[in-house]
């Protein structure tokens, strides 16, 4: 019985993914495995070849594994948080063979992210009525391309999507997101450059209004030289949108590039200073051999990633799912685990 109850317990969350993931292929599950093939070559072989090294599961095994985890952008509290963890899994399930710590560590990760916040992944969309969802971030991140990829997103699932040119600021912003529209085949609200980015909310919102749109995405301007500047554009901004509309901006989407590591959490924690963010986007994470960022920014910020951006195509952007997140990187050792 004793034995049996083992046995069970070695059911192993790799064994679960394995299930969940590979029975039935599923489109959303490979872009995650293809996405984080850089993470996966360097964290998740570093892994494969610490758990090859040692046979025992011993503190020198446990620092190593810290080093790994760090050096993945995992971030130093998240990675003190899961190998404390392991450490009791490890003890309580009596595990002595490094193996088996493996599918132990992918389950941590899991829970660890969606254990660390009350707020959930889903964006909250109104079953009736506009939605207005609202970006933040500074250039370069890749928030038009997100802006872009969101409204296709919500175009493939029948909703008439408007775009607001709320980054009158940039030179060049507003054509690049009239370019993005055109692409999508949705309209921009726009007003010359250099006018103020509340007009434009104001009259993108009446737009969207008059012709029953589902969905209103505004764009602004990503200044974060000066944060009080920064905090008032975003406060007149979002009070124009919920004087025209209680309960809106429905979302407050900030856009950071993951291969950016430190610098992205820097850019965090200054927006969750001047904005409440309901969510983050991580763009870029195709292009990052240190994909356990995701894991720093939602245990150093509370704050829940919505989205990653997993390469270039219309389709790249997904909804983050740690599971999926963690099948992406652990997908080698994942897809030969016996059955
Ligand atoms: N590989 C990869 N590239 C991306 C992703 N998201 C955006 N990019 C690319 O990043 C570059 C910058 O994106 P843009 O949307 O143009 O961003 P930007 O105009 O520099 O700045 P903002 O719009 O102000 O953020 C573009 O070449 C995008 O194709 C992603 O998830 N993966």
């Amino acid at each position: 019985m004793d034995h049996r109850k083992k046995e069970v317990n070695k059911m192993s969350f790799f064994k679960k993914l394995k299930d969940k993931f590979t029975t039935q292929s599923d489109s959303m599950t490979e872009k995650f495995k293809e996405g984080l093939t850089k993470t996966r070559d360097s964290f998740t072989g570093r892994i494969n070849d610490l758990v090859a090294r040692y046979r025992q599961v011993d503190e020198e095994f446990f620092e190593e594994l810290e080093e790994i985890l760090i050096q993945a952008d995992v971030g130093f509290d998240a990675v003190m948080k899961l190998t404390e963890e392991l450490r009791m899994e490890v003890k309580r399930r009596n595990i002595s063979d490094t193996k088996e710590v493996q599918s132990v560590i992918s389950e941590k990760l899991v829970e660890i992210y969606n254990n660390n916040s009350d707020r959930s992944s889903e964006l909250n969309i109104q079953a009736e009525g506009l939605t207005v969802i609202l970006f933040v971030g500074v250039n370069g991140v890749g928030k038009t391309t997100t802006i872009g990829k969101l409204a296709h997103k919500f175009k493939e699932e029948g909703k008439s999507v408007l775009l607001a040119a709320g980054d009158t600021f940039r030179a060049g912003a507003i054509e690049q997101l009239e370019v993005w529209g055109e692409r999508v085949g949705v309209d921009v609200i726009k007003q010359a450059a250099g006018s103020d980015p509340a007009a434009v909310m104001f009259d993108a919102v009446q737009s969207a209004k008059a012709r029953n749109a589902d969905i209103l995405i505004c764009d602004t301007a990503g200044r974060l030289q000066n944060k009080v500047n920064l905090m008032k554009e975003l406060e007149k901004v979002k009070r124009v949108i919920e004087r025209e509309i209680p309960g809106a901006p429905h979302e407050v989407l900030l856009v950071l590039d993951a291969t950016t590591g430190q610098n992205a959490m820097i850019q965090a924690k200054t927006f969750k200073e001047a904005t409440d963010v309901s969510g983050i986007v991580l763009t870029k994470l195709d292009g990052t051999a240190k994909g356990g960022i995701v894991l720093a920014i939602r245990n150093e910020l509370s704050i829940p990633v919505k989205f990653v951006g997993l390469g270039e195509k219309m389709d790249d952007l997904q909804d983050f799912d740690a599971e999926k997140y963690v099948y992406g990187l652990f997908a080698d050792a994942i897809e030969k685990e016996e059955e």
